[in-house]
């Protein structure tokens, strides 16, 4: 699994392209961004201008001694509109900033979640949930931090520009002078991003770990609790909890050493430097106080947003990395089994043909060898075999979950290949053993997303396949919320994983031991709901228990794969092989 690979670090090249991809994502949004920066210029200009003022007032009214009433007051005003001015410039570059960047990251989730509904089952083979689910929610998170980069670098280039423009005008010596500190800070941002990429890569890293863990317990919840694995789970995240502690701690040391504090000194060195040449200066009488003032806050205006930078550009670097690890999921080629539609054509009757088909998992050794049968429209295919025989691979190809390699299968006489997705979807009902069930109330988890079904139609299916009974039963009948881990009997997901199928009227029903988690009675309860069901639908059922498939049209006996023996029960029975062995044997258990 990608999750316990160790991360490499990022190299410079690789972080400028997923900065640019980000780029990507923000440039829709371009509006808020341009507006934001727009209020940058304005706060950055008026933040120059009001110690200007001020030098202006110092060195002309002050010193003086020229000052009125009248001229102080219009000052004072003068002075208060311009941080007035410069406030509501702050709140609009804020404001439009976030903006944009939550509509951006809004735009990044979707765009995530829509690309893991087009990847192939292969993947998730592969990923751990968890993982999957850190990368879509913390990831893009952290972007989110990130973004906060770019509105102090606009600031900070914008100020600083406009900062060094004052000092070269004030006094140009002095502000060479200072200008000679900037190699040292490049240096020192370039030795953060180095050092601090990999931290942040094995941070994220561990994150998704822990996720990974708490998702795993929950989902096996019943699992860890009945095989006493607490006390071991608990170690194993303590252990991943401890690597992600330490990684943390040592991203805390690279940023306290690498961040503010050299930028600070630089800042104290520079002033220093500065007020010893205005100092000099000011000895041969070429400067006045206010110009001393004005220049010592241009000083602090060129660094103070460097300062700002460099703390938020420990997020950078978590940025990068957290979009280096959603791009995996955007990047990440393995799509589902494709199509070659060249003209719509509909499912209508139902008829399903394996001819010589043959299939390996993906990396994996051949798991069906030449397999064929041929289902007429309404009938019944009964499929039996030991564990791993390959009875559910059969239906996980015909459901276009994986693509098969050799052979065809053919559905009213059409390649499966040339079917659109969304017909074999349709006409094609699936249902499984374990029914996974959605947060929502029971219409919801009927009607899944599909708005067009009505709440009659959703009563009549859960009436024909016996679900009514419990569901009248539940506190708030239809309406009653469930939830994914079950406030319901598995037998009772089944039953409202039958309604759904019901609900959306298949030509073809897939079974794939759905009814082995429902007791004898409910079984014969829902067994009248499903005849009625398969009434004129073409079924393939699944079934450990022969019982449930007795009368089938066809039965195929798999084994390793392999189709060894097929027929009807009675004559499956009547060959005395594989099938009559396990018919006796269950007989034998129930007797
Ligand atoms: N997603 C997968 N990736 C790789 N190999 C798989 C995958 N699913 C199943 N297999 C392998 O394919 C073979 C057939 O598995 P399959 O699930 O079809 O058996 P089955 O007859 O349905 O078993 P059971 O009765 O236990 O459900 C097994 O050897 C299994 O290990």
């Amino acid at each position: 699994m990608d999750q316990h690979n160790a991360p490499a670090s990022l190299s410079v090249r690789e972080q400028r392209k997923i900065v640019t991809r980000l780029f990507g994502f923000a440039v829709k949004y371009h509006t808020s961004f341009l507006w934001a920066s727009l209020a940058v210029v304005v706060q950055s200009v008026i933040s120059v201008l009001l110690p200007h003022f001020l030098q202006y007032y110092m060195d002309t009214y002050l010193v003086r001694s020229t000052l009125t009433e009248k001229l102080i007051w219009g000052c004072a005003l003068l002075y208060f509109l311009g941080v007035i001015l410069r406030a509501g410039a702050q709140f609009l570059t804020t404001f439009a900033f976030n903006m944009g960047s939550e509509y951006m990251l809004e735009d990044l989730r979707r765009t995530l979640f829509a690309k893991l509904h087009r990847l192939g089952m292969s993947y998730f083979d592969r990923t751990a949930a968890g993982s999957i689910v850190s990368r879509v929610n913390n990831d893009t998170m952290s972007i989110s931090d990130f973004m906060q980069v770019f509105l102090s670098a606009i600031i900070g280039i914008v100020s600083i520009v406009v900062a060094l423009g004052a000092m070269f005008w004030t006094d140009w010596v002095v502000a060479v002078a200072v200008l000679l500190f900037l190699p040292v800070l490049i240096w020192a941002i370039w030795l953060y991003s180095k050092y601090s990429s990999s931290a942040y890569r094995y941070m994220r890293h561990k994150l998704s770990e822990i996720n990974t863990k708490i998702s795993e317990t929950i989902q096996g919840i019943a699992i860890v609790q009945n095989f006493r694995q607490q006390g071991r789970i608990q170690a194993e995240f303590e252990k991943t909890n401890q690597q992600y502690l330490r990684s943390r701690q040592s991203m805390i040391r690279i940023n306290s050493l690498l961040l503010a504090p050299i930028v600070s000194l630089l800042y104290t060195l520079a002033l220093v430097a500065a007020m010893g040449l205005l100092g000099l200066h000011a000895h041969q009488g070429l400067l006045q106080a206010g110009m001393i003032y004005a220049f010592t806050t241009y000083v602090s205006q060129f660094f103070n947003p460097i300062i700002n930078l460099m703390d938020t550009l420990s997020f950078f670097q978590d940025g990068v990395v957290a979009g280096s690890r959603a791009f995996k999921i955007l990047d990440s080629q393995e799509y589902g089994p494709q199509q070659k539609v060249t003209k719509l054509q509909e499912i209508t009757r139902g008829a399903v043909e394996f001819r010589h088909v043959s299939f390996a998992y993906p990396g994996g050794p051949e798991v069906l060898h030449d397999v064929s049968f041929k289902l007429e429209p309404g009938q019944t295919l009964g499929i039996v075999g030991p564990t791993g025989s390959g009875k559910s691979t059969m239906i996980n190809i015909m459901l276009r979950f994986y693509e098969y390699g050799q052979g065809q299968i053919l559905i009213d006489g059409i390649d499966l290949r040339n079917l659109d997705l969304v017909e074999i979807r349709q006409k094609i009902g699936l249902v499984l053993q374990s029914a996974s069930l959605f947060y929502g109330d029971v219409n919801f988890n009927i009607r899944l997303y599909n708005n067009e079904i009505s709440d009659s139609q959703i009563n009549a299916a859960a009436q024909l396949v016996h679900a009514d009974e419990f569901i009248e039963q539940l506190p708030k009948q239809y309406q009653t919320v469930l939830t994914a881990q079950g406030n319901l009997s598995a037998g009772q997901k089944q039953l409202i994983a039958f309604a759904r199928t019901v609900v959306f009227n298949p030509r073809i029903l897939v079974l794939d031991e759905a009814t082995a988690n429902i007791d004898t009675q409910t079984e014969d309860l829902i067994q009248t709901g499903l005849r009625e069901l398969q009434a004129g639908r073409t079924t393939i059922a699944i079934a450990h228990r022969l019982s449930t498939i007795k009368d089938a049209d066809q039965i195929l006996v798999l084994q390793a794969g392999r189709v060894i023996e097929r027929g009807t029960h009675e004559s499956l029975l009547a060959q005395k092989g594989s099938y009559y062995e396990l018919y006796r044997l269950q007989e034998q258990n129930q007797s």
